[in-house]
């Protein structure tokens, strides 16, 4: 069997080599020359998976995709020519809140304000947004939550919290977007942030988008931020990446190129799924755990005695694992260096070890006990010394 692979998926030979014949590729080169010969294709975000590509691959029977996003696969095409496909749910959940409270906590810091003290509003809660409402408000930090399609298939009953997206808007100082790209149907997607809602922010008010870059009108975004420059933007994916607005991006207090899920855990898990799938596709076992593809932690264990407040204690345990400027400034200097488009794939190609929160063990002294909500409630793993 040969299986195509993106080049950015981890732990190839690992999981695909004892399947098949693994050809690696970078994912923005996938072409349908490249699918001739191909039984299987496994992709990240960037590969678009639709009748141009498939145009020659005769011998194709499985596609997976190792993210949670599907909007860059055209499912029916792949049904159309009886191709299995497989996604991977949730694999890389962890890793986006992490990002998420990173990047608050560094605006929270820059701006003088407390987490603590505003009020969150999330729109799109599933994988991502349910575990970022069930962590801050653990945290003990006041949510409210938007998600039109579970209200309407759930009800509204059991879904406390759950307003509107005008309201939401209306009575929260920071929005953090965890839609998908739906770009048909009753609750579509594009543009969801459009020209009348980015006016409609609170001045104060910061929005962060995490989901998909098509979700915010750019444009709009970058007029308000130029205009009136009294809205905080916090941006990790763009519309028509990797070619971006540079002009966006130096508006945006944190600019990232499009890896708030970029935790090895989180790709491990998507890569392992895929494995699975294709394993149980072709009727093969499948050996590998995941356990045995993670490499122990580089931080894994950190002491807090007495003296440091909430806030302080919080940024220290989040930078021990992960500091969001990093990926920041990366993308700035990159973009300096050899353009945008380019140097926003290059840091994502290039991208440094990074583990998820829950990796490490925050031991409370005496002297802090009482940091243990907080600290447990934005993912580490929290003992009493
Ligand atoms: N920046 C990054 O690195 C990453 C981005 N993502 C993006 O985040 C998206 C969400 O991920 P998950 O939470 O795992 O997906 P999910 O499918 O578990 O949840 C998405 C939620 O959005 C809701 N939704 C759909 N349309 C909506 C609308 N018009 N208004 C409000 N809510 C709406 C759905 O009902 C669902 O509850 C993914 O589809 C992907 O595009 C995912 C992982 C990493
Ligand atoms: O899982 C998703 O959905 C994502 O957005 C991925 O984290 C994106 O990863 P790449 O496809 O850009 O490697």
């Amino acid at each position: 069997m040969r299986i195509i692979v993106d080049a950015n998926v981890p732990a190839v030979q690992a999981c695909f080599g004892e399947l098949g014949e693994v050809v690696r590729l970078p994912g923005r080169e996938i072409d349908a020359i490249s699918l001739r010969e191909a039984d299987a294709l496994v992709v990240r975000s960037i590969t678009r998976v639709d009748e141009a590509l498939l145009a020659h691959a005769s011998r194709l029977r499985f596609v997976g995709t190792c993210t949670i996003g599907t909007d860059h696969v055209d499912e029916r095409a792949l049904a159309e020519r009886d191709i299995a496909f497989a996604s991977a749910p949730g694999c890389n959940a962890e890793a986006v809140v992490d990002y998420v409270l990173g990047s608050l906590a560094t605006l929270a810091e820059r701006q003088d304000w407390c987490l603590g003290e505003r009020r969150v509003g999330i729109v799109g809660v599933g994988n991502v947004g349910g575990r970022l409402l069930e962590r801050l408000s653990t945290m003990g930090v006041d949510c409210l939550a938007c998600d039109p399609p579970r209200v309407a298939t759930e009800g509204a009953e059991g879904l406390a919290g759950f307003v509107d997206l005008e309201s939401l808007i209306d009575e929260c100082d920071v929005l953090c977007l965890h839609t998908p790209l739906v770009t048909e149907g009753p609750h579509p997607t594009w543009h969801l942030f459009d020209a009348q809602r980015i006016a409609a922010l609170a001045p104060g008010s910061v929005l962060l988008n995490a989901g998909r870059g098509d979700c915010v009108d750019g444009q709009a975004l970058r007029q308000r931020l130029a205009g009136q420059g009294d809205v905080t933007a916090v941006l990790d994916v763009w519309e028509h990446e990797p070619v971006i607005d540079s002009g966006l991006a130096d508006l945006a207090a944190i600019a990232t190129p499009h890896v708030a899920g970029y935790s090895l855990d989180g790709k491990l898990r998507g890569s392992h799924r895929i494995y699975r799938a294709l394993a149980q596709q072709v009727g093969l076992p499948a050996r590998l755990t995941l356990a045995n593809l993670a490499p122990p932690p580089p931080v894994r264990r950190l002491v807090l005695d007495a003296g440091l407040g909430p806030e302080e204690a919080l940024r220290l345990c989040l930078r021990a694992v992960y500091d969001v400027r990093r990926d920041h400034d990366s993308l700035h200097r990159e973009a300096r260096r050899q353009g945008m488009a380019k140097g926003f794939d290059a840091c994502r190609a290039s991208y440094p070890l990074r583990r998820e929160f829950a990796t490490l063990e925050i031991e409370l002294g005496e002297g802090s006990r009482e940091l243990e909500p907080l600290l447990k409630g934005a993912g580490f793993r929290v003992r009493m010394g």
